[in-house]
């Protein structure tokens, strides 16, 4: 970032406008920049604080709202902002979303046509609500009677696709028996945003961009028993017309041959019985045995007794090994103050209740966050109370 930019950031005046807006004030020309603005923005709130990390990024914390919409990254001078910015020839900033909790990394399912990723999606969304999000894809290709536009695709048309292609808002796109097919930065957001593991089902030349790209995530491939019984399905869920099922079967055979190479995939199923499959891929996913991890962690919650004063209860939450919960969901007050050591962020919540004045002291971990630029990995962060204090009144 160095000296010679000063981003502010907040509301723009623009009534019509209710995100926090961006601004860079160049020092060398003496002039305001509007910025080319990627990823899904904050929402104003009645004030933020904001601490510069690494020369790279700026962490705004929103005061008086709860930690699930409370921590942002704008993204100044990342990898991804060097990229689109070089891309457009002007200022670009991103947001990404700092998601609490364990989030883990999106799924990516891919196969032939009627290998069956869909069905197995729908069992895994349908048992495990609360953990998976389904990426929603944009596609060219006309909707079946039994899709809802939002829900199944983005159904769009090619010319509207392709300018969205060429602004950068597709983490990846293929054509795909003869129609485009993407998944746009914002639809793999939304889902990570809420903490949920984002499930992916991406043809093979997808997967292939997807694992180029700086998207961590889990390659599955599905395979058919055999090429009959591929054939026997498609035709079965009679969706396709004569000549679109010999396309996906002529597009079959090279993703078979692609998907189970060497090097792609992580993981291949072979989807011969449904319910065997299915549990074979819970077990991948670490689902199998009823132990289901939950998106947020839980823990003891240990004040150390000896604390008495503010400076020392930040020392211990520092250096102990004590173990320290992480709230499911705590709300920051408008009145809070940030300060940075290390990778540990300490926001002190101040209370200012007449009678009981004093303060909650929480840390976010930064440890954990990787990648960050929109639609690429924001894992999940570690959120914890370290304590309360009471101000004690003066004497
Ligand atoms: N193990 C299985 N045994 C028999 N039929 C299956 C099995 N798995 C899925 N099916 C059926 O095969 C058909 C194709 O499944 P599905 O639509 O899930 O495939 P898909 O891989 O998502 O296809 P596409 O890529 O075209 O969206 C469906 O009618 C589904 O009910
Ligand atoms: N590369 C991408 N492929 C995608 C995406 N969404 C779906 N698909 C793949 O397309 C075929 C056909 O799907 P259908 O719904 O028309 O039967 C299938 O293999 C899907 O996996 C995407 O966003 N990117």
């Amino acid at each position: 970032m160095g000296c010679n930019r000063t981003f502010v950031i907040g509301a723009m005046g623009n009534g019509s406008d209710s995100s926090i807006g961006v601004r860079i004030f160049e020092k060398s020309t003496s002039e305001w920049v509007i910025p080319t603005v990627f990823g899904m923005r904050p929402m104003l709130s009645k004030g933020h604080s904001a601490i510069v990390l690494d020369e790279d990024r700026i962490l705004v914390i929103k005061g008086n709202s709860t930690s699930d919409d409370c921590f942002w990254f704008l993204e100044v001078n990342t990898a991804f902002v060097r990229e689109q910015r070089a891309r457009l020839g002007s200022e670009v900033v991103a947001w990404s979303k700092g998601v609490v909790g364990e989030a883990q990394i999106p799924v990516v399912i891919s196969g032939p046509s009627g290998v069956g990723k869909g069905t197995l999606i729908a069992k895994l969304m349908e048992d495990f609500p609360t953990m998976f999000g389904f990426s929603v894809s944009h596609t060219t290709r006309a909707s079946r009677s039994n899709e809802q536009n939002g829900v199944h695709y983005h159904f769009t048309e090619r010319d509207a696709m392709k300018k969205d292609i060429q602004d950068g808002k597709f983490l990846e796109f293929a054509a795909v028996h003869g129609n485009l097919y993407g998944t746009s930065v914002e639809s793999v957001e939304v889902v990570t945003d809420q903490g949920k593991r984002c499930i992916l089902d991406i043809d093979v030349q997808g997967a292939r961009l997807v694992r180029a790209s700086s998207l961590e995530a889990i390659f599955i491939f599905i395979c058919p028993p055999s090429f009959e019984e591929l054939e026997k399905r498609l035709r079965a869920r009679g969706t396709e017309t004569e000549e679109q099922i010999q396309k996906r079967l002529r597009n079959a055979k090279a993703e078979i041959d692609q998907g189970t190479s060497p090097g792609l995939f992580d993981h291949t199923l072979i989807n011969d019985d449904l319910e065997t499959c299915y549990e074979n891929l819970k077990k991948l996913l670490g689902l199998s045995d009823g132990s289901a991890k939950a998106t947020n962690i839980s823990g003891e919650f240990i004040i150390p007794s000896t604390t008495r004063c503010l400076c020392n209860l930040l020392l211990v939450i520092l250096n102990s090994e004590a173990r320290f919960s992480a709230p499911e969901t705590v709300h920051v007050p408008l009145e809070h103050t940030v300060s940075k050591i290390n990778q540990k962020i300490l926001i002190n919540c101040i209370t200012s209740h007449q009678e009981k004045p004093g303060s909650s002291m929480f840390v976010l971990d930064l440890s954990s966050i990787k990648g960050g630029a929109p639609g690429r990995t924001r894992r999940g962060l570690n959120f914890y109370a370290a304590g309360t204090n009471g101000f004690k009144a003066a004497s």
